[in-house]
């Protein structure tokens, strides 16, 4: 399959809502990774769903452009713009499947509406009930299927013309977390078997959490923050970081004289097996450091563990210890320096 990067460059769009203009995108510029999983989140009226349908060219910007491999595809027109948009699957935002139709006729219909003949029709019909793990439910109507299979059946059908991209607004909102989890697996299954690039538009920072790779967190039209998600937990000010990351009790102040008289307190993100395993132990024994856990936590993002922590660390060789995690990629930001109880700048 074709691997294309889709690079979104300051676009806007507005509405025209009560006699106002509404700002929906105002300068959003960010890229989508081939064969990635990319989250885009935000609040409600963050602008999310209308940039999502601004790259299924269902929705054309006010300015800005949409390239793909180079090419603005906001500028295409008649054919070219039919072609393109073919290439990119859409999962509607609710309940979109048609109800006279079985499971297998939903998945039918792009398929139908491409001409492609009855055996070939079939055989794809089948490839994809099987993918999202429906192939029992073929002859099944939309009513008697779970809300959780029903979304499956929406991605089977959304894949069914062979896309590049996958683009699913909201596809786990009002399901619970074992159904979510459901739909999520076919999400990462249509990117690791099929190679198609998934762009998951979403309120829910745990669909972040289990399938992406890359995120875009939107604001108020703008991009607040973009960029892996391994990345962007590792820097303790970020939306992300706070959001995905167990809590290491923010509202107390990093200070060395508030934490039982440690000689350095730190916070320390670790990312991966090896790191989360094996670098606190092994820098408090090759330090004769005593390294205490003060708060926070470990996680899984993906199938990536992620530990983050408050440590006190006593023990002449403190700062060393420190600098010796830094140097094997732990991210840390340390306690200010306490003078008489105040935290300097
Ligand atoms: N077709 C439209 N007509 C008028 N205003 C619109 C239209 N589509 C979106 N808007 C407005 O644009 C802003 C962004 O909406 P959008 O649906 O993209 O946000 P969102 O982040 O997807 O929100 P939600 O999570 O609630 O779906 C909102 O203020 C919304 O009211």
């Amino acid at each position: 399959m074709e691997q294309i990067v889709i690079s979104v460059e300051n676009l806007t769009k507005s509405f025209q809502h009560n006699g106002a203009a509404v700002r929906a995108l105002d300068g959003v510029s960010m890229e989508v990774n081939p064969g990635s999983v990319c989250g885009v989140v935000g609040p409600s009226g963050a602008g999310k769903s209308t940039l999502a349908r601004c790259i299924a060219l269902l929705e054309k910007p006010d300015s800005g452009a949409i390239r793909v491999d180079g090419t603005d595809l906001v500028a295409l027109e008649g054919r070219a713009l039919r072609a393109a948009r073919q290439q990119i699957g859409v999962v509607p935002q609710g309940d979109s499947l048609l109800r006279q139709r079985t499971a297998a006729g939903n998945v039918a219909l792009p398929l139908e509406a491409a001409g492609i003949s009855g055996p070939q029709r079939r055989t794809r019909v089948a490839e994809l009930l099987d993918l999202v793990g429906l192939t029992d439910k073929a002859s099944v109507y939309p009513d008697q299927l779970s809300g959780g299979q029903r979304q499956r059946i929406a991605v089977a059908r959304a894949l069914a013309a062979k896309p590049s991209v996958l683009l699913a607004d909201e596809p786990t909102s009002a399901l619970d977390p074992s159904t979510t989890d459901s739909v999520l697996t076919v999400l990462d299954r249509a990117r690791s078997e099929l190679g198609v690039t998934v762009l998951v538009v979403t309120h829910d920072m745990a669909v972040v959490r289990k399938v992406a790779d890359d995120v875009a967190v939107l604001d108020g039209g703008r991009v607040a923050e973009h960029g892996k998600v391994l990345d962007l937990v590792a820097d303790p000010g970020s939306q992300v970081s706070t959001s995905l990351l167990p809590a290491t009790d923010q509202a107390e102040p990093l200070r060395p004289s508030a934490s039982g008289g440690h000689d350095v307190v730190a916070e320390i993100v670790l990312v991966g097996f090896a790191a989360v395993g094996a670098l606190l132990p092994e820098a408090g024994n090759r330090f004769g450091v005593d390294l205490a856990i003060l708060g926070g936590g470990l996680t899984r993002l993906g199938d990536t563990p992620v530990a983050k922590f408050r440590i006190g660390l006593t023990g002449e060789r403190s700062e060393a210890a420190l600098n010796w995690m830094i140097e094997r990629d732990a991210h840390v930001r340390r306690a200010p320096v306490c003078v008489d109880g105040v935290a300097a700048a």
